[in-house]
């Protein structure tokens, strides 16, 4: 069994309207999942680490003496108290890795194979436990954030093109139809040949991890070999993914389209084939079914994809552009002549739970009903949509609707690969239109957090396993680590972790508190006295106040830079 126990502060959206900011916190984390998290002070550290049998991980004894005696001598300085916990781990024999990990193993009943330590993953997954009873190694992984630092719920990215990013930031003189002719089917055509699918995807995963995305939504191609080896490339890394084959039978070049509607069925069947359980959702990398937008498949096409969808259980999840451009728009209703764009994918069984459609910026009210009632999600790609001058999405209105909504990077139609450029461009593009339009409401900084997190999950079904730090949901999580300027945080707002006790006295130091889970996520301190108390609560307003400010700055000016570490199903990825 290997845990990990995050101590330090952290911010995740609880819901579209709502922000927390935990000031400070341990969470643990057993085989990927958050099992607990407690919301406390510093000082209780040594509390909670009896409560759950981890003390001796955390080596509080000597530390939280030592910080004691400290706060009776008040020159001592936070680096001067760091050093003092630090020094008080090595006399215990714990290692710390560079970047202030720190790694305690103990082995337990180990009377048989004691070598085998290292295999101990390989052995689970391969469903041979059974032989290691009796040997079980226990390994205790304790992370401690820095006094700037916070942790984050991983950046959910759902809707982008990993062939494309070559074509990253060119382009942006055309619009969609003419765009995909002249630059961007002539490089997806490309990735028949795997070597350089190799290079490109190995890159493209290694930096959208970089960026802080722990799951993306990725269109490969219509090869299916290259698409698998995508799929692989996640796999190793750790990214949590949906990866999908492109289908596309029709309006393509001759030399980038799939021979028939039924090689362009077959094919997917191949490809869907290399997933050991395709439509599990508890597996990291699934396949996709991804008719590229209705211009590109026949009607054919899309009934055949509707029925592999549903000989799945549950069905396998769907991906399509949607009225991205108006060009585009009035070819696909003169195609299957339909009254609207929606209603193709609709009469096609394509429009429900589980699909995602990317862009959405010309939909009529009665599309947006539609979407509503099916329960499909929506892909905001908004610097593809400025990019290739195709218009500005209504989100507000799709979210008023109860419709999820999570950002699309959309390369290479957008050019920036991160999560935290489109929520940026996201909140531009909701301001612009409401300068347009009197009374109209903008996007929160609540909600654009929610899309870029808790919605993305929600929008590719994922909401009861990713999205936010809830205790049974996975730990994929940033390790926020300010170093921009525009994160420079003044001594007045660096957070207030090391003054631990202030203004306790004797007793309360000795009183033992009591822990609630209080539904409104406040700090559910209990059993102290009143001064202690209010005293408490005060240092949880002040912090959390220090903590937002820290957590905005982040968000709009922050980068790949003040990523300290990446975490998917609780592996270290970055
Ligand atoms: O932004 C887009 N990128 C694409 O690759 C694409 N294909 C169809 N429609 C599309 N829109």
């Amino acid at each position: 069994m290997s845990q990990q126990i995050f101590i330090g502060p952290y911010v995740h959206s609880i819901s579209k309207d709502k922000i927390e900011y935990v000031p400070f916190s341990i969470i643990s984390v057993v085989k990927g999942k958050i099992e607990w998290i407690e919301k406390c002070h510093p000082s209780q550290l040594k509390e909670v680490g009896e409560r759950y049998g981890i003390l001796k991980y955390l080596n509080i004894p000597t530390h939280t003496k030592k910080d004691y005696e400290i706060l009776e001598q008040d020159e001592l300085d936070v680096d001067h108290r760091r050093q003092l916990w630090h020094e008080s781990q090595a006399q215990d024999g714990l290692e710390e890795d560079e970047d202030g990990t720190l790694h305690v193993s103990t082995s337990t009943k180990r009377s048989i194979n004691e070598e085998k330590d290292d295999d101990d993953d390989v052995l689970s997954q391969s469903g041979k436990q059974e032989e290691h009873i009796g040997l079980e190694r226990v390994e205790v992984e304790v992370i401690r954030l820095d006094d700037d630092e916070f942790l984050c719920p991983g950046l959910i990215d759902t809707h982008t093109h990993a062939p494309q990013f070559p074509n990253n930031g060119l382009g942006g003189s055309l619009q969609l139809l003419e765009w995909l002719e002249k630059l961007t089917f002539p490089e997806e055509k490309k990735y028949e040949d795997l070597d350089y699918a190799k290079r490109v995807y190995e890159r493209v995963v290694e930096r959208t991890l970089r960026s802080g995305t722990t799951t993306s939504c990725y269109y490969a191609t219509i090869h299916v070999e290259s698409s698998v080896l995508l799929a692989r490339i996640c796999e190793r890394r750790g990214q949590r993914a949906f990866i999908g084959k492109c289908n596309m039978d029709r309006n393509s070049p001759p030399t980038y389209i799939e021979p028939s509607t039924s090689s362009s069925l077959q094919s997917t069947h191949e490809f869907i084939s290399h997933f050991p359980s395709p439509s599990s959702p508890t597996s990291l990398v699934r396949p996709i079914l991804t008719p590229r937008f209705a211009i590109s498949c026949t009607s054919a096409l899309l009934h055949g994809l509707s029925s592999i969808s549903n000989s799945y259980s549950p069905p396998l999840p769907i991906q399509t552009h949607l009225s991205e451009n108006p060009s585009e728009v009035e070819l696909a209703k003169k195609l299957y002549n339909s009254s609207t764009y929606t209603e193709i994918y609709h009469s096609h069984g394509l429009l429900r739970k589980g699909t995602i459609l990317a862009h959405c910026v010309h939909l009529e009210p009665s599309e947006r009903n539609l979407i509503a009632e099916c329960g499909a999600g929506v892909s905001h790609c908004p610097t593809s949509n400025i990019n290739l001058l195709s218009g500005s999405c209504r989100v507000v209105e799709l979210l008023d609707q109860g419709i999820p909504v999570g950002l699309g990077t959309d390369c290479s139609g957008g050019y920036s690969i991160g999560v935290l450029n489109t929520l940026r461009d996201a909140s531009t593009v909701s301001r612009c239109l409401a300068f347009g339009e009197k009374g109209r409401r903008w996007l929160s900084v609540e909600e654009l957090f929610a899309m870029a997190t808790l919605g993305g999950a929600e929008v590719c079904g994922l909401q009861d396993r990713i999205g936010n730090f809830q205790v049974g949901k996975e730990f994929d999580a940033l390790r926020i680590c300010p170093t921009s300027p525009g994160m420079w945080v003044g001594e007045e707002d660096k957070l207030d972790w090391s003054d631990v006790g202030k203004g306790f006295n004797e007793q309360s130091h000795a009183q033992s508190f009591h822990f609630s889970k209080s539904e409104n996520g406040a700090m559910g301190v209990s059993g102290i006295h009143g001064d202690a108390k209010g005293w408490m609560k005060e240092w949880e307003e002040k912090e959390k106040e220090k903590l937002k400010k820290r957590f905005e700055t982040w968000l709009w000016t922050g980068d790949d830079r003040d990523l300290a570490g990446v975490w998917v199903r609780g592996r270290k990825v970055v």
